[in-house]
């Protein structure tokens, strides 16, 4: 029984061992054969063999095995059906033939049913099978007049028999194993691979160590060369590139690569990542240049912005954008409305002019841009995101009031954004307007009129009677063509953000300035750290648009978030690079915010001077009076440092405002107040900009601070501290220890390390360290207010009761 579980089993080795294959029909059919075949003692033909592993296989042990009335297991569905009725009897005392369970019984077709034909099928097979090899003789006999003698082994004749030796009326089965026919012609790989699936009898014969002995025996194959390709010329690579990405690059073997780093006294491995130098001596080890792969940054905007990268070609002359400052009341917005009312451009007749911060006036046929900034501050702001537009700075300056302030301001924030300036003198239809005082006073600010050898523009206007309105516009025009403002309208839009806000119904509505290319409804946009697809797109007169050409302010819809004034913005190729871009660029502000220092402090000044390879230190003055101003403003220009120089941006009375915080973070600079403070928004816009303000009341000090930090010199600054007030009570003398004064804490307290300056009648007779702290007998690091205590003074013996002692400390005053 034991071994009959053995067969049993999937255990087809076992299996295989037990049961023998058989090559030819078993000896008890081979008999019976014989004596069907009118008492022939021949054998069946052995060129028949028996099937292989698909046929029924006898089981050995399997004597005196009980039977299940004739059929083979007990299955009566399946046994016997492809065989004689009596092949499953066991009386020859053969074992019984099992077969596998998911074998068809029925005859296929062309197979005879053999078990409808039971004992006259085997005498009829050897008979046909004689007659067939008589048939197959006498045809060898004659010359083959048509066909060669192996053809009708293909024979399509109804009759099996007639087949060529191995196939017969067993349909072949019993030749080559039951499917085996069927098996070799269909394909058997069914997953694309173009290999054939491995077969159970494809298995490599032999022991192993006969395989071994063979193997070695055989003659040895050459090993392949790889054919060796040239060395690039030029390795192009990128950073953290491993030996197996250079091996590719290089057409050389990893191996030969890691030797070679080896050589070089670099262990790597061929997944290790390579840093720059290391590829670098790779490069010049096998005598080829290396050059770093550039990768394109997809957030960084600022390219487009490249004036190189514009086609010369394409280039179309465009509007020039002008920006008017002035002092408070000087009539800016007078000016504006004029133009807005008289120049209003073509086409937007009728439309209700709306305040989108721009807009274009028209003169002559020829457009003029206008941006209605807020204020200098504003200006600046937006010079400060990067946003330099204007080309034009208008400086109105009323001709009844002269010079002010804020004037000067502008004159300076428009000498720091590099625009020409053209001066509107305006009021000049006021009475008591004098309109050469004002060109007198601009001089010293180095606007000089042509009739004086300058080369400012003066037009006197009236901005409220539109008197020489249009002649500032062709001046404006005129400065223009000075400057050869053009543009290419043929590229992707590319511009800036003008003012910005969110709208209950639209969403984030943006005015923007196209500066190269043309803006189109739908572009998909970055602008700033935010991104979007143009949805709507109107100009001032709140017409609908499609498209925006160079120099064309627009409001827009359809951005993700709002915008900053002043960030620039770029159509991508797709929605896709411009989200990629809008998200990384919104990363990359966190982080900035993140890690952000101030913009130039004396601090860090000599740092930032070597890091930035700065050729000047900007600096703002604010002064109490003219006088200051000047002495601090001369004084400081006279200061230089290897070559570098202080650029006052801004000097001025006052005290110092936000737009002196936004100038000087627009252009890095430190403010230097001499006598003044800032208003309190100024200072919270300094600290939120992290701008380095610093106070002075001696002019020397502000000087000889610049001077020190620029020589990275700057020495820290410490402040006195007063921590304590103590009143001498009594003195105790100890030949061993000299004098000891007895005290009381009055005010505060007094530590070991602290200062201490004896002041008698109101004089200081000492100034210096404490030698000793004790309380009884005990020595303490520190005193409270209201206790009694003794204490020595360092190189001073000459205490009294009555005197009054400060101890004060020094503290570091942290940079503001
Ligand atoms: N007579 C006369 N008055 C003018 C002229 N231009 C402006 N004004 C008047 O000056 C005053 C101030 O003018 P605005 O245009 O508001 O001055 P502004 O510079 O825009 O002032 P802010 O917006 O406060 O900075 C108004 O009452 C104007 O009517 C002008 O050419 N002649």
């Amino acid at each position: 029984m034991a071994e009959e579980k053995k067969f049993s089993g999937s255990n087809r080795k076992t299996r295989k061992m037990a049961v023998p294959e058989r090559k030819e029909l078993p000896a008890s059919q081979r008999r019976h054969a014989a004596k069907l075949a009118d008492g022939a003692a021949k054998p069946a033909s052995p060129a028949r063999p028996r099937p292989k592993s698909n046929g029924p296989r006898k089981e050995q042990g399997g004597q005196g095995r009980p039977q299940n009335g004739g059929n083979n297991g007990g299955r009566p569905g399946q046994s016997g059906s492809r065989r004689p009725n009596n092949r499953s009897n066991n009386s020859t005392g053969r074992p019984m033939i099992r077969e596998k369970k998911s074998w068809s019984t029925k005859p296929r077709e062309g197979q005879i049913n053999y078990s409808e034909k039971k004992d006259d099928s085997l005498k009829e097979y050897v008979a046909e099978n004689k007659r067939a090899k008589e048939a197959a003789a006498k045809k060898a006999a004659k010359p083959a007049a048509k066909k060669p003698a192996a053809k009708p082994a293909v024979s399509t004749t109804a009759k099996p028999a007639a087949t060529s030796e191995g196939k017969g009326r067993f349909g072949g089965s019993l030749a080559s194993g039951g499917n085996s026919q069927r098996n070799n012609t269909r394909k058997r790989n069914t997953n694309g691979t173009g290999q054939q699936t491995p077969r159970r009898n494809d298995k490599p014969h032999g022991s192993k160590k006969a395989r071994r002995i063979a193997a070695k025996q055989a003659p040895k194959k050459q090993p392949t060369v790889r054919k060796e390709q040239p060395l690039p010329e030029v390795l192009e690579y990128k950073v953290g590139m491993n030996v197996q990405d250079l091996s590719k690059l290089l057409h050389r073997d990893t191996a030969e690569i890691i030797k070679k780093l080896f050589l070089l006294g670099i262990v790597t491995n061929q997944n290790q990542s390579l840093d720059e130098d290391t590829i670098e001596i790779l490069a010049a080890d096998y005598g080829i240049e290396a050059k770093q792969k550039e990768e394109e940054d997809l957030a960084d905007i600022d390219r487009f912005f490249d004036d190189a990268a514009v086609n010369e070609e394409n280039l179309e002359p465009r509007a020039p954008v002008v920006t008017i400052m002035g002092h408070v009341d000087h009539g800016k917005t007078t000016l504006l409305d004029y133009l807005r009312k008289t120049n209003v451009t073509a086409g937007e007749a009728g439309g209700i002019t709306q305040h989108i911060g721009a807009y274009q006036a028209r003169l002559d046929g020829r457009l003029i841009t206008f941006l209605d900034t807020p204020g200098h501050a504003a200006f600046t702001e937006m010079r400060a995101r990067g946003a330099n537009i204007t080309d034009i700075t208008v400086l109105v300056v009323a001709a009844d009031d002269g010079v002010q302030p804020q004037t000067i301001e502008a004159i300076n924030h428009a000498k720091a954004a590099g625009t020409p300036i053209i001066v509107a003198v305006n009021k000049i239809d006021k009475e008591g307007a004098n309109p050469d005082q004002v060109i007198n006073q601009l001089m010293a600010y180095d606007l000089v009129p042509e009739e004086y050898g300058g080369s400012t523009i003066f037009v006197k206007i009236s901005a409220k009677m539109g008197q020489n309105v249009d002649q500032l516009l062709e001046m404006i025009l005129l400065e223009a063509d000075v400057l050869e403002l053009k543009a290419d309208p043929t590229v992707p839009a590319r511009g800036s953000v003008i003012e910005a806000r969110l709208d209950k119904g639209r969403g984030p509505v943006s005015t923007v300035l196209v500066q190269q290319g043309t803006l189109h409804v739908g572009d998909p946009v970055v602008v700033g750290n935010t991104y979007g697809r143009i949805r709507t797109m109107q100009n001032e007169n709140g017409q609908d648009i499609k498209e925006a050409k160079p120099a064309t302010p627009v409001q827009i819809t359809g951005l993700n978030e709002v915008p900053s004034a002043g960030d620039r913005f770029v159509v991508m190729a797709d929605e896709k690079s411009a989200r990629a871009a809008g998200e990384e660029r919104a990363k990359r502000a966190r982080e900035e915010v993140r890690n952000s220092s101030s913009v130039v402090t004396l601090d860090t000044l000599f740092n930032t001077m070597a890091e930035k390879a700065m050729k000047s230190v900007p600096v703002v003055v604010k002064a109490d009076v003219q006088g200051s101003v000047e002495a601090l403003v001369g004084s400081l220009k006279k200061i230089e440092v290897d070559g570098v120089k202080v650029d006052v941006v801004h000097a001025a009375v006052g005290a110092i405002n936000e737009s002196d915080v936004s100038l000087a973070e627009a252009s890095g600079a430190l403010i230097i107040g001499f006598n003044v403070r800032p208003t309190p928004f100024a200072k919270n816009q300094a600290q939120a900009d992290k701008i380095d303000m610093r106070f002075y009341s001696v002019i020397y000090d502000a000087i000889d601070d610049v001077t020190a930090a620029m020589k990275g010199k700057l020495e820290p600054v410490y402040e006195e501290k007063v921590i304590g007030e103590i009143e001498v009570k009594e003195l105790f003398k100890f030949s061993k220890v000299g004098t000891i004064a007895g005290a009381t804490v009055e005010e505060g307290k007094i530590t070991k390390d602290s200062k201490v300056r004896i002041v008698r009648d109101g004089t200081v007779v000492f100034d210096g360290e404490l030698a000793s702290l004790q309380r009884g007998k005990d020595a303490v690091n520190e005193v409270k207010f209201g206790y009694d205590f003794g204490f020595t003074v360092n190189k001073f013996n000459d205490i009294k009761p009555g005197d009054h002692v400060e101890a004060y400390i020094m503290e570091e005053v942290k940079p503001k």
